[in-house]
């Protein structure tokens, strides 16, 4: 669990607030450097925040799109978190398909999909968002799959237990190296692990993120 405290907002608000997070923090790096970094997550949650993000004025041209994790499906597929994306935010925003680095679900040979993906992140992600399962994974890290544990690789193809299975997924490296990395939470379904991650239950990969912001709905708070 992060040292900051998490931010509880009610449920109407969660998806604009997450957009305005995740706006201040790609400014933030923007005032910095040239081009900055967006890896995003999959999931029901983070689909309204991404609308919200679509209206937001940013300097767009200088954003690049990654992903947190993938479902092996072609990304025209229903399951597809580059699908949810590109509906939400690139269609929206007009992206260039040169500012979008998306973790190719349709290869059929996965090792070398995660390997081909590890070698196009940058070093270090500006800006990531999590979302977290009932059982407390995040990304496509669960809980007591070995692929937590991962030291070196900074992206790993996986197979595990919420459908569908064959995924690709950033590390826990590769996430607790990001410069700004908010873990939005929705629903009353979520309030028992919550209250175990802010616990800092290690068995939790949701709760080993020790750099995120925490970002919660009222229901999920059990307010
Ligand atoms: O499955 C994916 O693609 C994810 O990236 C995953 O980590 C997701 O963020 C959580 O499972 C929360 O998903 P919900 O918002 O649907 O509960």
């Amino acid at each position: 669990m992060s040292a900051l405290p998490p931010r509880v907002v009610p449920p109407e608000s969660l998806a604009r607030e997450a957009a305005e997070w995740m706006g201040r923090a790609l400014q933030t790096s923007l005032a910095m450097k040239r081009r900055a970094s967006l890896a995003l997550s999959g999931g029901s949650t983070p689909a309204p925040a991404y609308r919200e993000l679509s209206r937001l004025t940013l300097p767009w041209e200088r954003v690049d799109l990654y992903f947190v994790d993938e479902r092996f499906v072609p990304p025209d597929h229903p399951d597809s978190n580059y699908h949810l994306v590109e509906e939400a935010l690139v269609g929206p925003l007009r992206l260039s398909p040169s500012q979008v680095f998306r973790m190719e679900g349709e290869r059929e040979d996965r090792e070398a999909a995660a390997e081909d993906y590890e070698a196009r992140l940058p070093d270090v992600l500006d800006v990531v968002l999590l979302g977290m399962g009932e059982d407390g994974h995040t990304a496509s890290l669960f809980p007591g799959h070995p692929a937590l544990e991962e030291q070196s690789r900074r992206v790993l193809s996986v197979v595990g237990p919420k459908p569908p299975p064959w995924r690709m997924t950033l590390t826990m490296p590769t996430l607790l190296s990001a410069n700004a990395v908010l873990m939005l939470v929705a629903g009353a379904g979520k309030r028992q692990t919550v209250q175990r991650a802010l616990g800092r239950d290690a068995a939790l990969p949701a709760a080993r993120v020790t750099n995120a912001q925490w970002m919660m709905d009222t229901a999920a708070a059990g307010r």
